[in-house]
Parts: structure tokens; sequence; C-alpha cells
């Protein structure tokens, strides 16, 4: 995934001093995160839109890669093959780029690079469920939200969940989409929000209770805005808290997240977000400016 932020050091801070991920810095004046053996898992670039630049999906081999991009372009969408240079500087063997209906880009690849001779340390001892689940879950803000649903699991090949149907704002009834492309139970979420971002939050998951409650207290000590205080969600019972991160959105921390089987799951629908907790805090006001 690749992230354009407006401070790496506010990020540095955030993501390797409070969360856990492994910084590396890069020649280009980008930064990768690290969350395990992969090179990189999330790209930091410099620059002001403070969202989302792309979301890369992983598929298994070269013949994967070819069949992904004739099915989107057979649904009518343009598939870009950037080559040998752009795939070196992702770190992965090959990739392809497209846009989704609401313009979002997507990368897929395959061939990522790992480094098992530099093994993954974290500067806060965390570790991180990834591997078949690959690195965690995002969360986009949507306009149109069946266009968007047909076109991930109709031409990408995510399956449907389950619906969460709400009303965080009293009287405005919201129904965000769940969908999956491995054993993870949601790898993507689509919300019909009117937010300025493209991207709601990303999702990371621990292996260990502990690591989210020491995460916690990290972002507490410095003082870090928490969106939604500690709960679990109904659905795939994630137990999370929601730092905003330097960028303003939100980061969703979490531990203990349910595993889907293909065969056996069927989709539900939710009439509440969480089992308890997820309380929501008002963002604070920015301070008055001094009087000179
Ligand atoms: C409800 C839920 C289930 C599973 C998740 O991984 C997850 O992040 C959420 C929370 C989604 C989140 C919310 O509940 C409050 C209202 C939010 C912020 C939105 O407006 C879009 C995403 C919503
Ligand atoms: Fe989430």
């Amino acid at each position: 995934m690749g992230l354009e932020i407006s401070d790496l050091a506010d990020w540095r801070a955030f993501a390797s001093g409070e969360l856990g991920a492994q910084w590396v810095d890069r020649e280009d004046g980008t930064a990768d995160l690290r969350m395990d053996d992969y090179a990189s898992r999330i790209r930091l670039h410099v620059g002001d839109a403070d969202d989302l630049a792309y979301i890369g999906w992983e598929v298994a081999d070269a013949a994967a890669l070819a069949a992904l991009a004739q099915r989107i372009e057979g649904a009518g969408f343009e598939v870009e093959r950037p080559g040998t240079e752009l795939a070196r500087e992702r770190r992965v063997y090959d990739l392809i780029r497209f846009r989704d209906p609401e313009g979002n880009a997507h990368e897929a690849f395959y061939g990522a690079l790992q480094r098992t001779d530099q093994p993954f340390v974290s500067p806060t001892g965390a570790h991180f469920k990834t591997g078949a689940q690959g690195l965690g879950h995002v969360v986009l803000s949507v306009r149109d939200d069946q266009a968007m649903t047909d076109f991930f699991t109709d031409t990408l090949g995510f399956r449907l969940s389950d619906y969460i149907q709400t009303e965080v704002v009293p009287g405005r009834p919201l129904r965000i989409t769940f969908l999956r492309c491995n054993g993870r139970h949601h790898s993507l979420a689509l919300a019909p929000v009117p937010l300025p971002k493209k991207i709601v939050h990303i999702m990371l998951e621990t292996r260990s209770i502990d690591d989210v409650g020491r995460a916690l207290y990290r972002c507490m000590a410095a003082g870090r805005h928490l969106s939604f205080t500690l709960g679990r969600h109904s659905n795939d019972e994630m137990l999370s808290f929601y730092p905003v991160s330097p960028s303003g959105f939100d980061v969703e921390y979490g531990w203990g997240g349910l595993e889907v089987e293909d065969h056996s799951w069927h989709v539900v629908t939710h009439d509440t977000n969480s089992a308890w907790g997820h309380v929501y805090q008002r963002p604070p006001r920015p301070a008055k400016p001094e009087n000179n």
C-alpha cells in the first residue's frame, strides 16, 4: 500500500514508535514500513494529499496477474503495465495498475521481495498477523457503493462477507459493505460516507492482545487522539482502537479478527458496529492562535 503523507518525522514517531512497524528510510526520499519478512508493506511518499496513494493486491504468480488484467480489461477498465522499473521500485517482480469506478488507484503484483537475511524487528516488540491474510484491511469512502461492490466482486473476485447497517449520525442510516479476498474477514470495506479523504482507515492486526494494549498506552502517553476507544467489532470480532494518524485519517490497531472459510460462511447483516466499546471521541478543537 502507498500513502501520500506530508510529514515523515511525525509518521515515524507514530507508525514506528507507537504502533511498532519497522522504519526503513529509502534513498529516493520515501520510507518503508515493514511488518514482516516483506521488504515493504507500506510505502510512505511525501506529498500534500495526506491520503491513500494506491492499494497493492498480491496475486499468486505471473499467470494469475495476466488473468486478472484480462478480467479488468474485459470489464472495460484500462490496465497499465508499468514494467520493470516501477516493479523494482515497489520491490515486486511484476505489477499492473488500474483504477476502480471511483478513481482510486490500485496495483496488483506478484513476487514480493522478502528480506529473510534482515529479519523484521519491531521497535516496540509487536508481531503482526500478515502472511496468507495480507497486511490488514482498508476502508474506502465511496459515493456509489453498488457500483464499487460490483467492481470488486464481479471483476476482481472479492467475496461479500457481510453488511453493517447503523446510524452513526442519528437519522442518517449507513450501510458498510465488507469484502474479502483471503481468510481475513475483510481486506476492504466500502463506506458510503461523504468524507473528504478516499481512505477512512487502514487496519493493522497483531498476534498478541498485549501488542494492542501496549500500543494503546503508547498512543495515550504520546497524546494521540483516539477516534474510537478500545472495543470489539460485531462482525469480524476484532478487538481494536483507532488512533488518528498524523495525516488525519485513522489507523485501526487490532487483535483477534475472525478467519473466514468460504465453504461454511454465509452473508449476514449486523445492526451494530460493536459488541462493546468503540466509543467515538470528538476531535479536539485546534488551539486558538496567539495574539501578537
Ligand atoms: C463497524 C466496523 C466493523 C469492522 C471494522 O473493521 C471497522 O473498522 C468497523 C468500523 C467502521 C466505522 C464505524 O463504525 C464508524 C463510522 C465509520 C467511521 C464511517 O463513517 C466509515 C467507517 C465506519
Ligand atoms: Fe476496520
